[in-house]
């Protein structure tokens, strides 16, 4: 039987799918709950013309119930975007990367007129950071890498034998209680070596979905 948590991520991605609409391309995220998002498209099938997928993972489900997945640079700006997240604040800023899919998603993310992030509300925090924020590094440049996330106040931990659909390096950030969100996204994107932080702050969600219910 699913457990309670699991049944709360269900309801959320499944409340997800009234955002789709016949005829267009839809961004599809990676994790738990994307997977129940991606398991509700199967009714689509039919009525849409594909998805673009953020992770071989979520390519694998998707071609598994039918679903065309296509070519961000043939598709353009896409109208929605679902995806799960780590964490998320009152404005809508999100911790991701978890399931280390942080670059293509955070490329979904920007391509998109509308993201939709659907969560269960152990997520939900007032404060980023109690999730370890992730980042994806060039596998050269991790130590460097570690080294600058420490002077800005965090505790990096390299994710030891993950490697990214991109073929690079996870480092989590511990210990980091993120004020603000946007300046932090910037200075780690200056970083020499980094390829994307699991932070979205500068283009947050659009829509969180809760337990199964919009919050407001
Ligand atoms: O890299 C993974 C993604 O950012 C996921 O959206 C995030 O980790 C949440 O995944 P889940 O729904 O499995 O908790």
């Amino acid at each position: 039987m699913m457990d309670a948590r699991e049944a709360l991520k269900k309801q959320s991605a499944e409340r997800a799918l009234r955002y789709v609409e016949e005829g267009t391309v839809v961004g599809v995220g990676t994790g738990s709950t994307v997977k129940y998002f991606i398991e509700g498209l199967a009714d689509f099938r039919d009525r849409i013309e594909g998805a673009v997928s953020s992770s071989e993972q979520s390519t694998a489900l998707l071609k598994q119930i039918g679903i065309p997945v296509l070519d961000l640079n043939a598709t353009g700006t896409l109208p929605l975007y679902v995806d799960g997240a780590d964490e998320c604040d009152p404005h809508r800023r999100l911790i991701k990367g978890g399931g280390a899919a942080l670059t293509r998603e955070k490329i979904i993310a920007a391509c998109s007129q509308r993201f939709v992030c659907v969560i269960d509300g152990a997520k939900q925090v007032d404060i980023l950071g109690g999730f370890p924020l992730p980042v994806e590094v060039i596998p050269m440049a991790r130590s460097y890498v570690a080294r600058q996330l420490v002077a800005l106040g965090g505790q990096p931990v390299w994710r030891d034998g993950v490697t990214t659909d991109n073929g690079n390096a996870i480092l989590d950030v511990h210990n980091l209680r993120i004020v603000d969100p946007v300046a932090l996204e910037k200075a780690i994107n200056q970083i020499v070596g980094v390829v994307t932080v699991g932070l979205f702050a500068a283009r947050a969600a659009d829509v969180v979905i809760v337990d199964g219910k919009e919050r407001g």
